[in-house]
Order: structure tokens, then C-alpha cells, then sequence
């Protein structure tokens, strides 16, 4: 329990004053609440006597009110600390994963499902919110109380209250199997649950392809399969804990039997006075029950602890920009210098090196999976490359804060991504400190202007989920005025145009044309006419190395693989059903 509180205390950051006053005053509402053991301890003691009188009386009504009026101040105060702190604490925590998960290279999220960083974000940090600060507080209590009882004990009759205490560290036993039973079992609860979000997620993501190709029986048997999974590790432990928990609270049960023998025994053999003996026979139900919670609230603390685990192994994470130094850039030519990149084991890029003079722009061709997508993931520093170095405006982008890259990096992907929010939003993201007018500016530029006007709420108009409300062309548009309003010196097109009707792909090209006037462009294409104008066109191979480098006249000049895939993009733009 102290190594839990220890981790709550340090994750609490600015809250960690009110977290400990709130234990602190949990603390003595417990020690009041034991304190009127005494009371109950004098009045049997007086009464038995027969020297109880009214002046008595009055004590003992004063001392428990006291008590009283103290244990509803400290429990007030305990509130008060507390009150908020978890979701704060938690609200705070979430800020600091997001901001966490924006400077994570694109590694972590190959190699972390989805499911599981949600389930973090989600279940992980609401229970934590939810539960461990007023269950920790409870605990204390629970705690303070089992301590100051026996304590107590000890003075009324110290044979007695030893032997009530050998049951804790029989107890022992049994809580130390359930704990360890738990912090095995909690882990793979977690797992399980991530396992059951990310199927759902993908689930509900691809519900389209699910209908359309009538998988809905066997995707939702891989449901089925990981919500049996959780059923059966779930019941699992419970049916092997069960025993466990059974057997720490009969330690407790025997105990009580056995005090309860001891001090009529005692009473009888005139050992034992009969207010001492009524005292223990009165507390006897209470004595064990801190314990017992204790006990049986033990899964909870390791269910904490996994969830905090979790937490801080994506805190944890190493930042791809730790000795990043805040670079402010001044001019935009891009050099790759050997460059040779792989995705763990899968080698894509190998020896790349040329040099993109600032505002020109270079088109990227090749087959498909040679690492052309990749060599703009690399630019942009979403990833880092293995051997070589790629330099922009003459700095190494490792050298560089990951946000000071970006800052000066436009990316167009083929899948325009657009937010559940309304189009002003959407295109105003490019550029937050930007008037309304500026952003009609934008989408006029982009060509998107006159559809935004023709629906009903105009630019208040929400997206919907991922964009899903406007075609592919529209929300692509729209990605494009958000571009412009970032005006970054540098733009990355990643296949902007792929998937898109003749009619959209004219006024896409023509957005775009506004986009790169000036800048530093890289473009990738399986259109090469779409790229014939490019300063400079990196041919790459199946091998990512490469092969041909120039205009695309010199290249239609020279035999090798751009006349190819020139061929076949011939071929392809007179394609038909037949
Ligand atoms: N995140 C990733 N993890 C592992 N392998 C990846 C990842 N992204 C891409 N790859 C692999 O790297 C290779 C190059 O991918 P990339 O997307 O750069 O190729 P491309 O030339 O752009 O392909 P296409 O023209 O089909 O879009 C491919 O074999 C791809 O499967």
C-alpha cells in the first residue's frame, strides 16, 4: 500500500500538497473514530463498578461529541483536499500522455496497438481517477484504525490482544498468494481488455468492408474469440482467488471464536474484569473488519498499480527529440546525404543522397513499396533515419526540436484527415490565429469555397466522424486550405490526387498550384504526368536505392527505369472496363 501511495504521491505533481493533507486528516478522523473505543471502555468500567454518576455521564457525553464534532471536521476537511483532486490530477496526466504521444517517433505506434493506447487514455486513467484517491483514503483509515485498536487492546489486557494479533500475520500468508495472484493476473486482464478495444475499434472502423463483403460472422467471431478471452481470464482468477480470499478472512473468523472462548474463560477463572471482557465481547465484531477490507481490497491496489504501470511505460518511452535544440530556420533547401532507413528488420531506403534547391520542386516516382512515402516521413522527422543525415536549410533535422521541423512542413497526404468539428475549425487548424476572413481566403484558393457556402450551416457546418460527410475530393480541398493558411515553407504531397474523380483532380491540381508557389516541394505520384513539371524527379527502386535522377525530359532521354514506368503510366491513364 506504501509503494501505491508513493506512486500516486508522484504522479500528483501540483496536487501533491492536498493529496497529503487529505491522507493527514483521513488519518485523524480514523484516530477519532478509535478514540471513542474508550469512551465505550470507561462507561462499561463505571457501570460494572457501580460508580457511573451523572457527573460521568455528562463526561462521556461531552468526550464523544467532541469526537464527533472532530471526525465531521477532519472528514469535511479530508473531502474538501480531496475533492476534484483525481480528476484533476488525472486531466492533467491526460494532457501531459497527449502532448507525450505527439513527440513520439512513428515507431512507438507501429509497434503499440491502437487498442492498447486507448485503453490507456480511457479505462486505464478512469479508474485511476475514479477509484484510487478515495480508496486510498479508505485504506488509511482502514489502517490507522486496525493499528490503534490493537493498541488499545494491548492496555486492557495484553494475553489477550497478542493473541489477536497472531492472526494478522497468519493472514499474512493467504494476502501475500492473492496479492501475487493478482499482479500476475492484472497484467493480463489489462492485456486482454486492450485486446478487446483494439478488435472493436477495428471493428467499427472497417464497418463498411465488413457489410460489403458480408464478414460480419467472421469479424465478429475475432470479437467473439477476444471477449472470450477476457470472459475466461476474468474467470480465471476469480475461481483461483476465491480459495485464497476464503481462507484470509477464516484466519479472522477463527480469531474472533477463539477471543470471544479466551475472555468469557478468563471472566470466569476471575482473570479478567467483566468490563474488560464486555469491552472485548463489543469490539469483537469490529477489531478484524480494517483488516478484512484491507485484504479483500487488495486487487484493487494491484489493478492500480498495473494501470500506473501502463501509464508510465508510455511516459517512459524515450522522445525521438530529447537533445532536439530549438533551431529556428532561415532558408528551406533539403539535402538527403546517404540516407538509409528501415522499418525495424524491413530495410527500405539504402544510400540516398541528393540535394532539393529552396523553392523547387522535386517529384518522387518509383514502384509501389520502394520507400517513397518514406523518404516524406523522413523529412518531416516523423521518423529518424538509421545511417546518414538529411539537412534542411543546412541543419541535421535530429539536431532539431521534432515541432521546429514541422513548423516549417505542409503535409498533403493521399487520405485527407479532418476532424468532428465544424469546416471553419478544420481549415483554421492550419494556422489558429487566423480571422474568419482569412480562412474564406484559404478555401477560395483552394477551391472549396463555393460547396462550403452551398451547405445549409456554411462554414459552421460539423464533419462528420473522419470527414466521412464530404467526398473524397471535398475533404481533400479542405485539407489543402488548411495548408495554405499554415504557409509553411516546405510542402509535402503525398499521392494528394490518387482516388480522385477528373473533375475534383482539376481543382485539386489548381489548389495545389496555389500551395507551392514559392516554396520547397516534394511530390509523390503514380500520375507522372502530373509531375512532368518538376525541377528534378528522384527515380527509386524496389532496392530504395536511387536509380535515375533529373528532369523528366533528360530522363524520357535516357534508357532506364522512368521510361518504364512512363510506359505504364501511359497505358494506365488509356485504361477501360471492357
Ligand atoms: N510503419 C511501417 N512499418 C513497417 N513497414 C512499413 C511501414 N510503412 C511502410 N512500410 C514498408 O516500407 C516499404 C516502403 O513503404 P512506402 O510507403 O514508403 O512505399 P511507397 O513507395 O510510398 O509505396 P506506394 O507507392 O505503394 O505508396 C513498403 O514495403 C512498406 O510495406
Amino acid at each position: 500500500m506504501l509503494n501505491i501511495i508513493g506512486r500516486i504521491l508522484r504522479i500528483s505533481g501540483k496536487y501533491r500538497g492536498r493529496l497529503i493533507l487529505s491522507f493527514v486528516m483521513s488519518f485523524l478522523e480514523s484516530t477519532m473514530a478509535s478514540s471513542s473505543l474508550f469512551a465505550v471502555y470507561l462507561a462499561l468500567k463505571w457501570i460494572t463498578e457501580g460508580t457511573i454518576d451523572t457527573a460521568r455521564i455528562a463526561y462521556l457525553f461531552l468526550f464523544l461529541s467532541g469526537a464527533a464534532l472532530l471526525r465531521y471536521l477532519f472528514k469535511l476537511l479530508e473531502y474538501i483536499f480531496q475533492s476534484g483532486v483525481g480528476y484533476e490530477m488525472i486531466s492533467d496526466k491526460r494532457l501531459r500522455l497527449g502532448e507525450k504521444l505527439l513527440h513520439l517517433s512513428m515507431g512507438f505506434y507501429s509497434d503499440t496497438d491502437a487498442g492498447n493506447i486507448s485503453s490507456v487514455l480511457n479505462a486505464d486513467l478512469v479508474f485511476i481517477e475514479n477509484t484510487s484517491i478515495n480508496f486510498l483514503s479508505k485504506m488509511i483509515s482502514g489502517f490507522v484504525s486496525a493499528i490503534l485498536i490493537t493498541v488499545f487492546l494491548f492496555f486492557i489486557d495484553w494475553h489477550v490482544a497478542l493473541m489477536a494479533s497472531i492472526f494478522y500475520p497468519a493472514a499474512w500468508l493467504p494476502a501475500k498468494a492473492i496479492q501475487k495472484m493478482y499482479s500476475k493476473n492484472s497484467a493480463m486482464r489489462q492485456q486482454a481488455h486492450a485486446e478487446t478495444s483494439s478488435v472493436m475499434l477495428e471493428y467499427l472502423q472497417g464497418i463498411h468492408v465488413i457489410k460489403a463483403f458480408r464478414l460480419a460472422g467472421k469479424q465478429g467471431s475475432r470479437l467473439e474469440r477476444v471477449l472470450k478471452r477476457l470472459e475466461v481470464v476474468s474467470y480465471d482468477f476469480e475461481m483461483k482467488v476465491a480459495p485464497l480470499i476464503g481462507l484470509y478472512l477464516c484466519c479472522f473468523h477463527l480469531g474472533t471464536a477463539l477471543i470471544l472462548g479466551t475472555v468469557v474463560f478468563f471472566y470466569i477463572g476471575a482473570s479478567m474484569t467483566l468490563s474488560s471482557m464486555l469491552l472485548f465481547v463489543v469490539m469483537l465484531f469490529t477489531f478484524y473488519a480494517p483488516m478484512e477490507l484491507i485484504g479483500l481490497s487488495s486487487g484493487i491496489l494491484r489493478l492500480m498499480n498495473a494501470c500506473l504501470d501502463r501509464m508510465e511505460g508510455i511516459m517512459d518511452y524515450p522522445l525521438m527529440d530529447e537533445d532536439g535544440e530549438d533551431i529556428r530556420l532561415t532558408s528551406f533547401d533539403i539535402v538527403f546525404k546517404n540516407v538509409s532507413f528501415a522499418y525495424g528488420q524491413k530495410q527500405v531506403l539504402s544510400d540516398v543522397s541528393f540535394h532539393a534547391p529552396e523553392h523547387t520542386m522535386t517529384a518522387i516516382v518509383g514502384p509501389s513499396g520502394s520507400g517513397k512515402s518514406t523518404m516524406l516521413n523522413l523529412i518531416a522527422r516523423f521518423w529518424d533515419v538509421g545511417q546518414g543525415s538529411i539537412e534542411i536549410g543546412g541543419v541535421d533535422v535530429r539536431n532539431m526540436k521534432c515541432n521546429r521541423v514541422l513548423e516549417n512542413i505542409s503535409v498533403v497526404f493521399q487520405k485527407a484527415y479532418l476532424f468532428h468539428d465544424t469546416i471553419e475549425s478544420n481549415i483554421r487548424f492550419g494556422n489558429p490565429h487566423t480571422t474568419h476572413q482569412e480562412v474564406i481566403a484559404a478555401a477560395q484558393k483552394a477551391h472549396c469555397h463555393e460547396f462550403i457556402v452551398r451547405l445549409k450551416n456554411g462554414y459552421d457546418t460539423v464533419i462528420g466522424e473522419a470527414g466521412s460527410t464530404l467526398s473524397g475530393g471535398e475533404r481533400q480541398r479542405i485539407a489543402i486550405a488548411r495548408s495554405l493558411l499554415k504557409d509553411a515553407p516546405i510542402v509535402l504531397l503525398d499521392e494528394v490526387t490518387a482516388n480522385i474523380d477528373p473533375e475534383n483532380e482539376k481543382l485539386i491540381q489548381q489548389a495545389i498550384n496555389a500551395l507551392v508557389r514559392e516554396k520547397t516541394v516534394f511530390v509523390v505520384a503514380h500520375k507522372l504526368a502530373a509531375i512532368k513539371n518538376a525541377h528534378q524527379i528522384i527515380v527509386l527502386g524496389i532496392d530504395g536505392k536511387i536509380h535515375q535522377i533529373g528532369s523528366h525530359q533528360d530522363l524520357l532521354n535516357s534508357d532506364g527505369l522512368y521510361i518504364d514506368l512512363w510506359k505504364k503510366s501511359q497505358k494506365i491513364s488509356s485504361w477501360s472496363i471492357r
